[in-house]
């Protein structure tokens, strides 16, 4: 369920429970999915939390689990309200950490939304948003953040990108295209920083996870989502995808695939046989043009095939 390096990781690499603690962690999107287990995760590893995302009360939530859970006081998590296409409030939120805590270790860039549109009835806002939220809002908080770790020439910079940074589905034309350019992003910022040696770039590309994304996700309207969240039995447990995320953050690595199967030989037959994958991908994704289009769970097709060879 993940790359043969980040599999080697966790098998002979260093350990989070070594590695991450005493740290200072700022994740993004922590008010659900995968931002939220990462902050349970994190907590248990004796960590200073910062938790941004919109919603206030949600945060509150996922701090008071985390205190109840984990190793965490009060004073070692921050609530931080941060609305990631709202970039004037990003130098602002950077020094209410730094102010807080005097450093920052580690930028967990998570927070992002999904689509589930076609390309012919999808307006531009949809992928207006789209590159305003998942790309630019990236960018920006990234920026705020560089000059510090800069300036103490180490840090980790760590973005949930997706396998649809890397190959693409059909329904998701604008998620993919602002993926695609973050990978492009961080890879650019990697080539500038090697002189940084102490300072990561990482690119974490995790395939279908459990968490509130399809819920979240935008239609073919920006003032619509979708509002339910499908099937989940099929993705990979949250829990599973965040450890190996903590695997790969204690092993500076690069860029990890964390996915079940087929998802993740998909990724690799991408890489190693495009045209085969092309195959692959016309096939299957003209199944999940179908299921959308009568109004079935996309991905629905998934569960016979999950069943097949559990
Ligand atoms: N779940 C998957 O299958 C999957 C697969 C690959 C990549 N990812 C990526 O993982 C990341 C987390 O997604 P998730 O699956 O946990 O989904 P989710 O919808 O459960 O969580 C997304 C988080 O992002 C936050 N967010 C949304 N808009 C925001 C904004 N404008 N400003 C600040 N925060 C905002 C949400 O509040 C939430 O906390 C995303 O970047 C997503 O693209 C998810």
């Amino acid at each position: 369920d993940g790359d043969l390096t980040l599999l080697w990781a966790e098998w002979q690499g260093r350990r989070p429970e070594w590695e991450l603690t005493d740290m200072v962690v700022w994740v993004t999107g922590a008010s659900g999915g995968i931002g939220e287990e990462l902050a349970y995760q994190l907590s248990k590893l004796g960590v200073s939390l910062v938790l941004s995302a919109r919603r206030v009360h949600e945060l509150e939530r996922v701090k008071r689990r985390c205190l109840e859970n984990g190793n965490l006081k009060e004073k070692d998590i921050l609530v931080l309200p941060l609305d990631l296409t709202d970039r004037s409030s990003h130098e602002m939120a950077t020094k209410a950490v730094l102010q807080e805590f005097g450093k920052i270790d580690i930028l967990v860039n998570n927070g992002g939304r999904s689509q589930r549109s076609l390309v012919v009835d999808a307006s531009l806002d949809v992928y207006k948003e789209l590159i305003e939220l998942n790309y630019l809002g990236t960018v920006s908080l990234t920026k705020c953040v560089l000059p510090h770790m800069i300036e103490r020439k180490q840090g980790k910079i760590v973005t949930v990108n997706s396998v649809l940074g890397i190959i693409a589905a059909p329904l998701s034309s604008g998620y993919c295209a602002s993926k695609h350019a973050l990978r492009g992003f961080f890879n650019g910022l990697r080539t500038e920083l090697a002189t940084y040696p102490g300072i990561i770039i990482s690119n974490i590309c995790p395939g279908p996870v459990q968490s509130n994304i399809v819920h979240n996700a935008l239609t073919e309207e920006v003032t619509k989502a979708v509002g339910s969240g499908g099937d989940q039995s099929y993705k990979m447990a949250t829990s599973r995808c965040v450890r190996l995320m903590l695997v790969s953050m204690a092993n500076d690595l690069k860029e990890v695939w964390i996915a079940d199967q087929p998802f993740l030989s998909m990724t690799y037959l991408w890489q190693y046989m495009p045209t085969w994958a092309w195959w692959i991908t016309n096939k299957v994704g003209k199944k999940r043009i179908e299921n959308f289009k009568s109004g079935v769970d996309a991905d629905a097709y998934f569960k016979t095939w999950k069943a097949k060879h559990d």
